[in-house]
Parts: structure tokens; sequence; C-alpha cells
């Protein structure tokens, strides 16, 4: 058995596709970002008086997922530390990981060298702690908060008041943010001084049009596979995929690069066209079994109720799917939701593109929804199953 083993070890390692798979990965900054000439610009204008020792105005970045927000924020930032690394500070938070302000604080503090228990203080002490740091080390320091949305729709936008103000309890002007968002909508949802005061500046971030994915991706590709292993072809054709929703360059080089690993597991040695359409349905898979799994619980039943009644009909009502799904959560001994709010979910779930909710008028007896699944029965039990003991209970 070890030779299986062995064998795709040496066949991976022989891979004739990536020289430095990695400058593929999503975290990593290239060198170069192009078509993000105009909004790096701009960025450096509006962080100029840091070359002064000043403080920035603070900012707000939005534009779609995958148009280089967080690249190019990074790119500037690490640039002009490099070049006056005695003027300010900066740290990055992505606040859809560290989603509660006690993790967000407790990450501003231990990167700037303080030491934070990992709970126990409340999160008012540690802000008082990050204002006492920030009077020691008396110099700028700029706090990036990317994908502050879903931190402030789980816990409100208080922490970032507190940020706002924060120059004026330490008495001088130390602190500039930068907020990055890729709902164009949030900044409206948060309190009016909030969203004064975090966008003195505004920078947008247009989608990229399938052209510009290209020359991203050659760009990227130049590093990290072998020239012989690509073509155009292969290039064209995971821009025009990615840029088929909207410019996504996150998309297009998720494309390349798993289109790259399923060649390189299939023992070839260049990437075609087959790979990349590989690539896209692995992808898409890996998208719903997400959507799937991060559910919330009874929207997880409704769909065992789904998968379990279409078992026995082609097509669901509305009111046989709720029928269906209190039997379930008796079954278990959940308390149910009303068929209001099952309607509710039927209507999320057609929205994610999981189901279909088709009305139809059965003439006296009014109207109804048809029910159908619009992706494979297969992942959908894989993954509710998988992510929940009490739906796995009810296959059992
Ligand atoms: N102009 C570019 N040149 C090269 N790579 C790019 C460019 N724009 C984006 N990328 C790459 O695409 C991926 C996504 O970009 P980035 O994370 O900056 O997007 P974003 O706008 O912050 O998206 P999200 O809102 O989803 O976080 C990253 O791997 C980034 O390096």
């Amino acid at each position: 058995m070890s030779d299986i083993i062995d064998q795709v070890l040496s066949s991976l390692s022989k891979g004739k596709i990536f020289k430095a798979r990695e400058l593929l990965l999503p975290d990593y900054v290239p060198e170069t970002l192009p078509h993000r000439e105009t909004q790096i610009r701009k960025l450096v204008e509006i962080m100029s008086p840091l070359v002064r020792s000043e403080k920035p105005s603070n900012i707000f970045i939005y534009g779609l997922t995958g148009t280089g927000k967080t690249a190019v924020t990074k790119f500037v930032l690490k640039n002009l530390h490099k070049r006056f690394p005695s003027n300010f500070t900066y740290v990055y938070v992505n606040t859809r990981q560290s989603d509660t302000p006690y993790r967000i604080l407790a990450d501003i503090l231990e990167s700037l060298n303080s030491k934070v228990p990992f709970t126990g203080l409340s999160t008012a002490e540690l802000f008082r702690r990050l204002l006492k740091k920030l009077n020691d080390i008396d110099s700028i320091v700029v706090i990036v908060l990317d994908e502050i949305d879903a931190m402030v729709k789980k816990h409100g936008d208080d922490i970032l008041y507190r940020f706002t103000r924060a120059n004026n309890e330490l008495g001088k002007s130390l602190i500039s943010l930068i907020g990055i968002t890729n709902d164009v909508k949030f900044i409206e949802t948060l309190d009016p001084r909030v969203k004064s005061s975090l966008s003195e500046e505004e920078l947008v971030f247009p989608p990229y049009n399938a052209e510009e994915l290209e020359d991203i991706l050659k760009q990227r590709a130049k590093f990290a596979i072998y020239e012989e292993a690509i073509s155009d072809e292969v290039i064209r054709l995971c821009a025009a995929l990615a840029a088929r929703d909207h410019g996504d360059a996150r998309r297009a080089l998720d494309l390349l690069r798993v289109a790259g690993e399923i060649a390189e597991r299939e023992g070839k040695d260049k990437i075609t066209v087959t790979e990349v359409e590989k690539a896209r349905v692995e992808i898409e898979r890996d998208r719903v079994y997400e959507v799937l799994s991060t559910l919330p619980f009874h929207s997880k039943l409704v769909l065992t109720a789904i998968l379990k009644g279409l078992k026995s009909k082609s097509t669901l009502t509305t009111g046989e799917v709720y029928e269906i799904y209190l039997k379930l959560a008796n079954k278990i001994g959940v308390e149910n939701v009303t068929q209001r709010r099952v309607s509710d979910i039927l209507n999320e779930l057609d929205m994610v593109g999981i189901i279909t909710a088709k009305v139809v008028n059965r003439g006296r007896y009014g109207k109804t929804k048809e029910i159908n699944l619009a992706v494979s029965e297969d992942i959908i039990y894989k993954a509710i199953v998988e992510s929940d003991e009490r739906i796995a209970s009810l296959w059992s």
C-alpha cells in the first residue's frame, strides 16, 4: 500500500506544471498589479502625509469582490513603509476572520507587540490598553479593517465609532483608518457620525474586464507556471469565465490554479481547456458545499424535508414541504418554525440557487409553489449531513 503513497508523492514532486504554485494563492501580494495604477496613485496621494509623519485622512475603500482592494492596500502600505519605516506602523485585520470586537482589538494589540489573553478581559479594557500602547509608541498607526461589513453586521458599529473617536481621547492624531468592504450599500447603514469620519476619502475599485483579467493572469502565470505548460487559450478561457459574473481576479486565479492542480494530479504536462472546465465544476461544487454547510439549522431541516419528499414525488408544494418538515422537527424534538417562515426559507433557498420555487396557478385551488432541486441531491445530502449531527440522525 505504501507504494501507492510513494507513487502519488513522486508524481507530485515531479510536477511539470508549477514553478511556484504558492504565487497563485489568494494571499500572495504580487510585485506588479496591472490595471490598478489609478487606485495605487490615489491611495499613495491620500497616504502621503505619512512622508511628513502626519496622519492621513481616514479612507473608505469599496468595490466588488476580487477587484484588488486588499492587494492594492497591502502593496501601497508595504512600499511606503519600506521607504519611511520610522514614520508609521500599520496593522492589517481581516474582520471576517477576527469577527468580534475583542478579536479585532486583540489582533491589533498583538501586531503592536502587546500580549493579550485569549479571553477574560472586557473590550473596554482592551481599548484602554490600545490607547495606552499608542501613547507609548507615539507614532502614526494605520489600521486596515478589511471586510468590515462582516463584523458590523454581527456586532454593530460601536467599535468603529470608538476608533473614529480615538484620536480625541489620545489628545493627538495617531490613528488613521482604512475600511474595506465589497458591500457597496454597507456605508449607508452606518451611524452618520461613523460614516462621515470613516469616509473622509473614498476610493472605488471597478470590476476588471476580460482583457484586463488576461493581463493579470499572464503576469501572475509568468512566475508561477512553466511556459510550456500553459497557453494563451487557457488564459483567455479563465479570464472569460471570471469576467462573466463580474471581473473577479480571485476567481480567475482560482480557475487557473485549480486547473493546474488537476493537470498535475492527472500526470499531464500541460493545462488545457479540459482542465479549466473541470476546475470550473470543482470550484462551483466547493462554493455550493460552502453555502449549504453554513446554512442556519431550520434551512437545513427544510432541505431535508425536500430531499425526503422528492423520493416519492417529482415535485412538491410549499404545504407538502411544511408537513414533512413538521414531522422531522418533531422526530428530533426541536421547536418548529411557522409555515410562513418556511415559505420565506424556500424563497431564500431559491434566491441562492439551491432550489427552484415556481409559482403555479391551480385554478380554483389558488396559487402554490412547485419546489424542485436546482443542484444535485448528492451534494445537498453530503453538505447538510456532514455539517449537522441532528440532521445526520434523520438519515441513520
Ligand atoms: N491587478 C492585479 N494584478 C494581479 N493580481 C491581482 C490584481 N488584482 C487582484 N489580484 C489578485 O486577485 C486576488 C483577489 O484580490 P483582492 O483580495 O485584492 O480582492 P478584493 O477586492 O480585496 O476582494 P475581496 O473583497 O473578496 O476581499 C488576490 O490574489 C490578488 O492578488
